[in-house]
């Protein structure tokens, strides 16, 4: 493991880095080995009223201040993330366990993106001139104040500039808790927006476990919190927040199909099939974990993503040859071999996989199950691990209606060559985010977000603007006013 330079402190609030050592212990490992990556504290009270604070007094200065200006400081700090992508992605696969081949793609390219995107559009967030006749109405976009912004461990430092670009963008102040697991890049998006001009205060990041989420989102100079996470934490989080009556952004988990259609390109849909389960070692939300296949199909399709699967890489995660790397943490790990056992249990065909990994570690294989029937465990329940499931399927009807049938509604993918069934079949699709003839490319351009229970809201492109800033109207009279008497 290479050697990283320690934070200079847990949290940081107001520019700069503080440590409180009164908080509980927080150990974040590399999960090819084990090996502790930092230690860090779990805020304290004292260090939640610090960000708050911070984060409230930066707030009308950072509002007054133009969209261009706002936008110019964003951009800065997503040209600082390409320059040091590297650097920023050896300290995410270390922190996540994701093989370097993807975080050098995917974590804090995402982020700069992001920040580039928000940075470019800052100056045009604007209200609407409203014609009445000889009155007229305007409307004001205005930001809402102090957001919280709780992130996942799967996508840190994404997740984190998801939050922080549009929300800053639009002249809010944010304070962000990254997940337990993976507290590090968050801190150096703080340092790289405070070299990019940002006034301290706008961006604070304070360390913690659920409780601290807990207290930021009941503070009452919180005007709103986007989570990222799973649905049990999402209810809680939901609640918490309608209390304060708080404008709230949901993204959660989800259990999506992805319906392969027998007139599908097959070698397209079998890449789709194997990126929708095995990126991230499964560690994806929007995951198309119920791979419905047509019946005439199933065999060769089946044949063709065992015999590719059997191709993964899987190793050292700093190794750029890997592309299949370990669980998270010792939890996903033993939830994902639980599911497993539940599958093979429950009656469906284990076709690859199914075992811890032989390297030691976190590692779980690449596992492909088929015969699985929509009762299933495995079929119902999000796992967040790399088990895929195969169900048969004869009519579009009924694959749409048995990939429907989930309390989950975060994304769903369709395979075919038929244009005219491709878009009938999204329409029908219960789900937030949509994907034909390709799967889980999440580009800034395009809203991201889930219906149902997997969540409320939508991150990234214009969308996230209505979710960080609020209309005023403003009606004006030109006279005369009449009345009554
Ligand atoms: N829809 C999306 O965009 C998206 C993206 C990534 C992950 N996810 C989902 O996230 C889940 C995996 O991540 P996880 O295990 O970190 O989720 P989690 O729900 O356990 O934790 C998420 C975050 O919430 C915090 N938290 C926990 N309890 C809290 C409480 N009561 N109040 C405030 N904060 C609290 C945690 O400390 C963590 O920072 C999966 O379900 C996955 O689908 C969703
Ligand atoms: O889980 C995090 C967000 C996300 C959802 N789908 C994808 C696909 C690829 C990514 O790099 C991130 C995500």
């Amino acid at each position: 493991m290479p050697n990283i330079k320690q934070p200079e402190a847990s949290h940081y609030i107001n520019g700069q880095y503080v440590e409180d050592n009164a908080g509980t212990e927080l150990v974040t490992r590399y999960p090819a080995t084990g090996e502790v990556v930092a230690s860090l504290y779990a805020a304290t009270n004292s260090i939640v009223d610090h960000a708050l604070t911070a984060a409230d007094a930066a707030r009308a200065s950072w509002a007054a201040m133009t969209g261009s200006e706002r936008g110019r400081i964003l951009r800065k700090a997503a040209d600082i993330i390409r320059e040091r992508n590297r650097e920023l992605s050896v300290l995410e696969t270390l922190d996540t366990g994701k093989p370097l081949q993807e975080t050098l793609v995917a974590d804090a390219a995402s982020g700069a993106d992001c920040l580039e995107y928000f940075g470019a559009i800052a100056a045009g967030l604007t209200g609407e001139h409203i014609q009445l006749g000889k009155d007229f109405a305007y409307t004001i976009r205005e930001p809402l104040g102090v957001c919280v912004g709780i992130g996942a461990w799967n996508y840190p430092i994404q997740i984190a500039c998801w939050k922080a670009a549009p929300a800053l963008a639009c002249g809010n102040t944010l304070v962000f808790k990254p997940s337990e697991m993976t507290p590090l890049s968050a801190l150096k998006l703080a340092e790289i927006l405070t070299e990019a001009g940002l006034p301290d205060g706008v961006f604070n990041v304070i360390q913690g476990y659920g409780e601290t989420g807990g207290a930021l989102v009941d503070d009452s100079r919180v005007a709103k919190v986007s989570l990222t996470g799973s649905v049990p934490t999402g209810r809680k989080v939901y609640a918490a927040a309608a209390k304060g009556m708080k404008h709230v952004t949901m993204e959660l988990g989800g259990k999506s199909p992805l319906l392969i259609f027998d007139d599908a390109s097959l070698d397209d849909a079998v890449s789709a099939a194997i990126n929708a389960n095995f990126y991230s070692s499964g560690q994806i939300c929007s995951n198309g974990t119920r791979v419905f296949v047509q019946k005439g199909i199933l065999p060769e399709f089946l044949a063709r993503v065992k015999e590719r699967t059997q191709k993964a890489i899987i190793g050292d995660p700093l190794d750029e040859a890997t592309n299949f790397g370990p669980m998270i943490s010792q939890a996903q790990f033993d939830i994902t071999l639980s599911y497993i056992q539940k599958g093979i249990d429950e009656g469906a065909t284990l076709v690859l996989g199914g075992k811890a990994h032989h390297k030691g570690g976190l590692y779980v294989e690449p596992t492909i199950f088929s015969d699985v029937t929509d009762d299933m465990s495995i079929a119902r329940e999000e796992i967040f691990g790399p088990v895929m499931s195969f169900l048969p399927f004869d009519t579009e009807e009924e694959a749409l209606r048995r990939a429907n049938d989930t309390e989950f509604g975060l994304a769903a993918g369709v395979f075919t060559s038929d244009l005219t069934r491709a878009h009938r079949v999204v329409a029908a699709f219960e789900a937030g985010t949509c994907w034909i003839n390709t799967y889980n490319l999440t580009p800034i351009e395009m809203p991201f977000g889930g219906t149902k229970a997997s969540g409320v809201g939508r991150e990234n492109a214009k969308a996230a603007i209505e979710h960080y800033s609020e209309l005023k109207s403003v009606y004006v009279g030109m006279g005369p006013v009449e009345a009554a008497f």
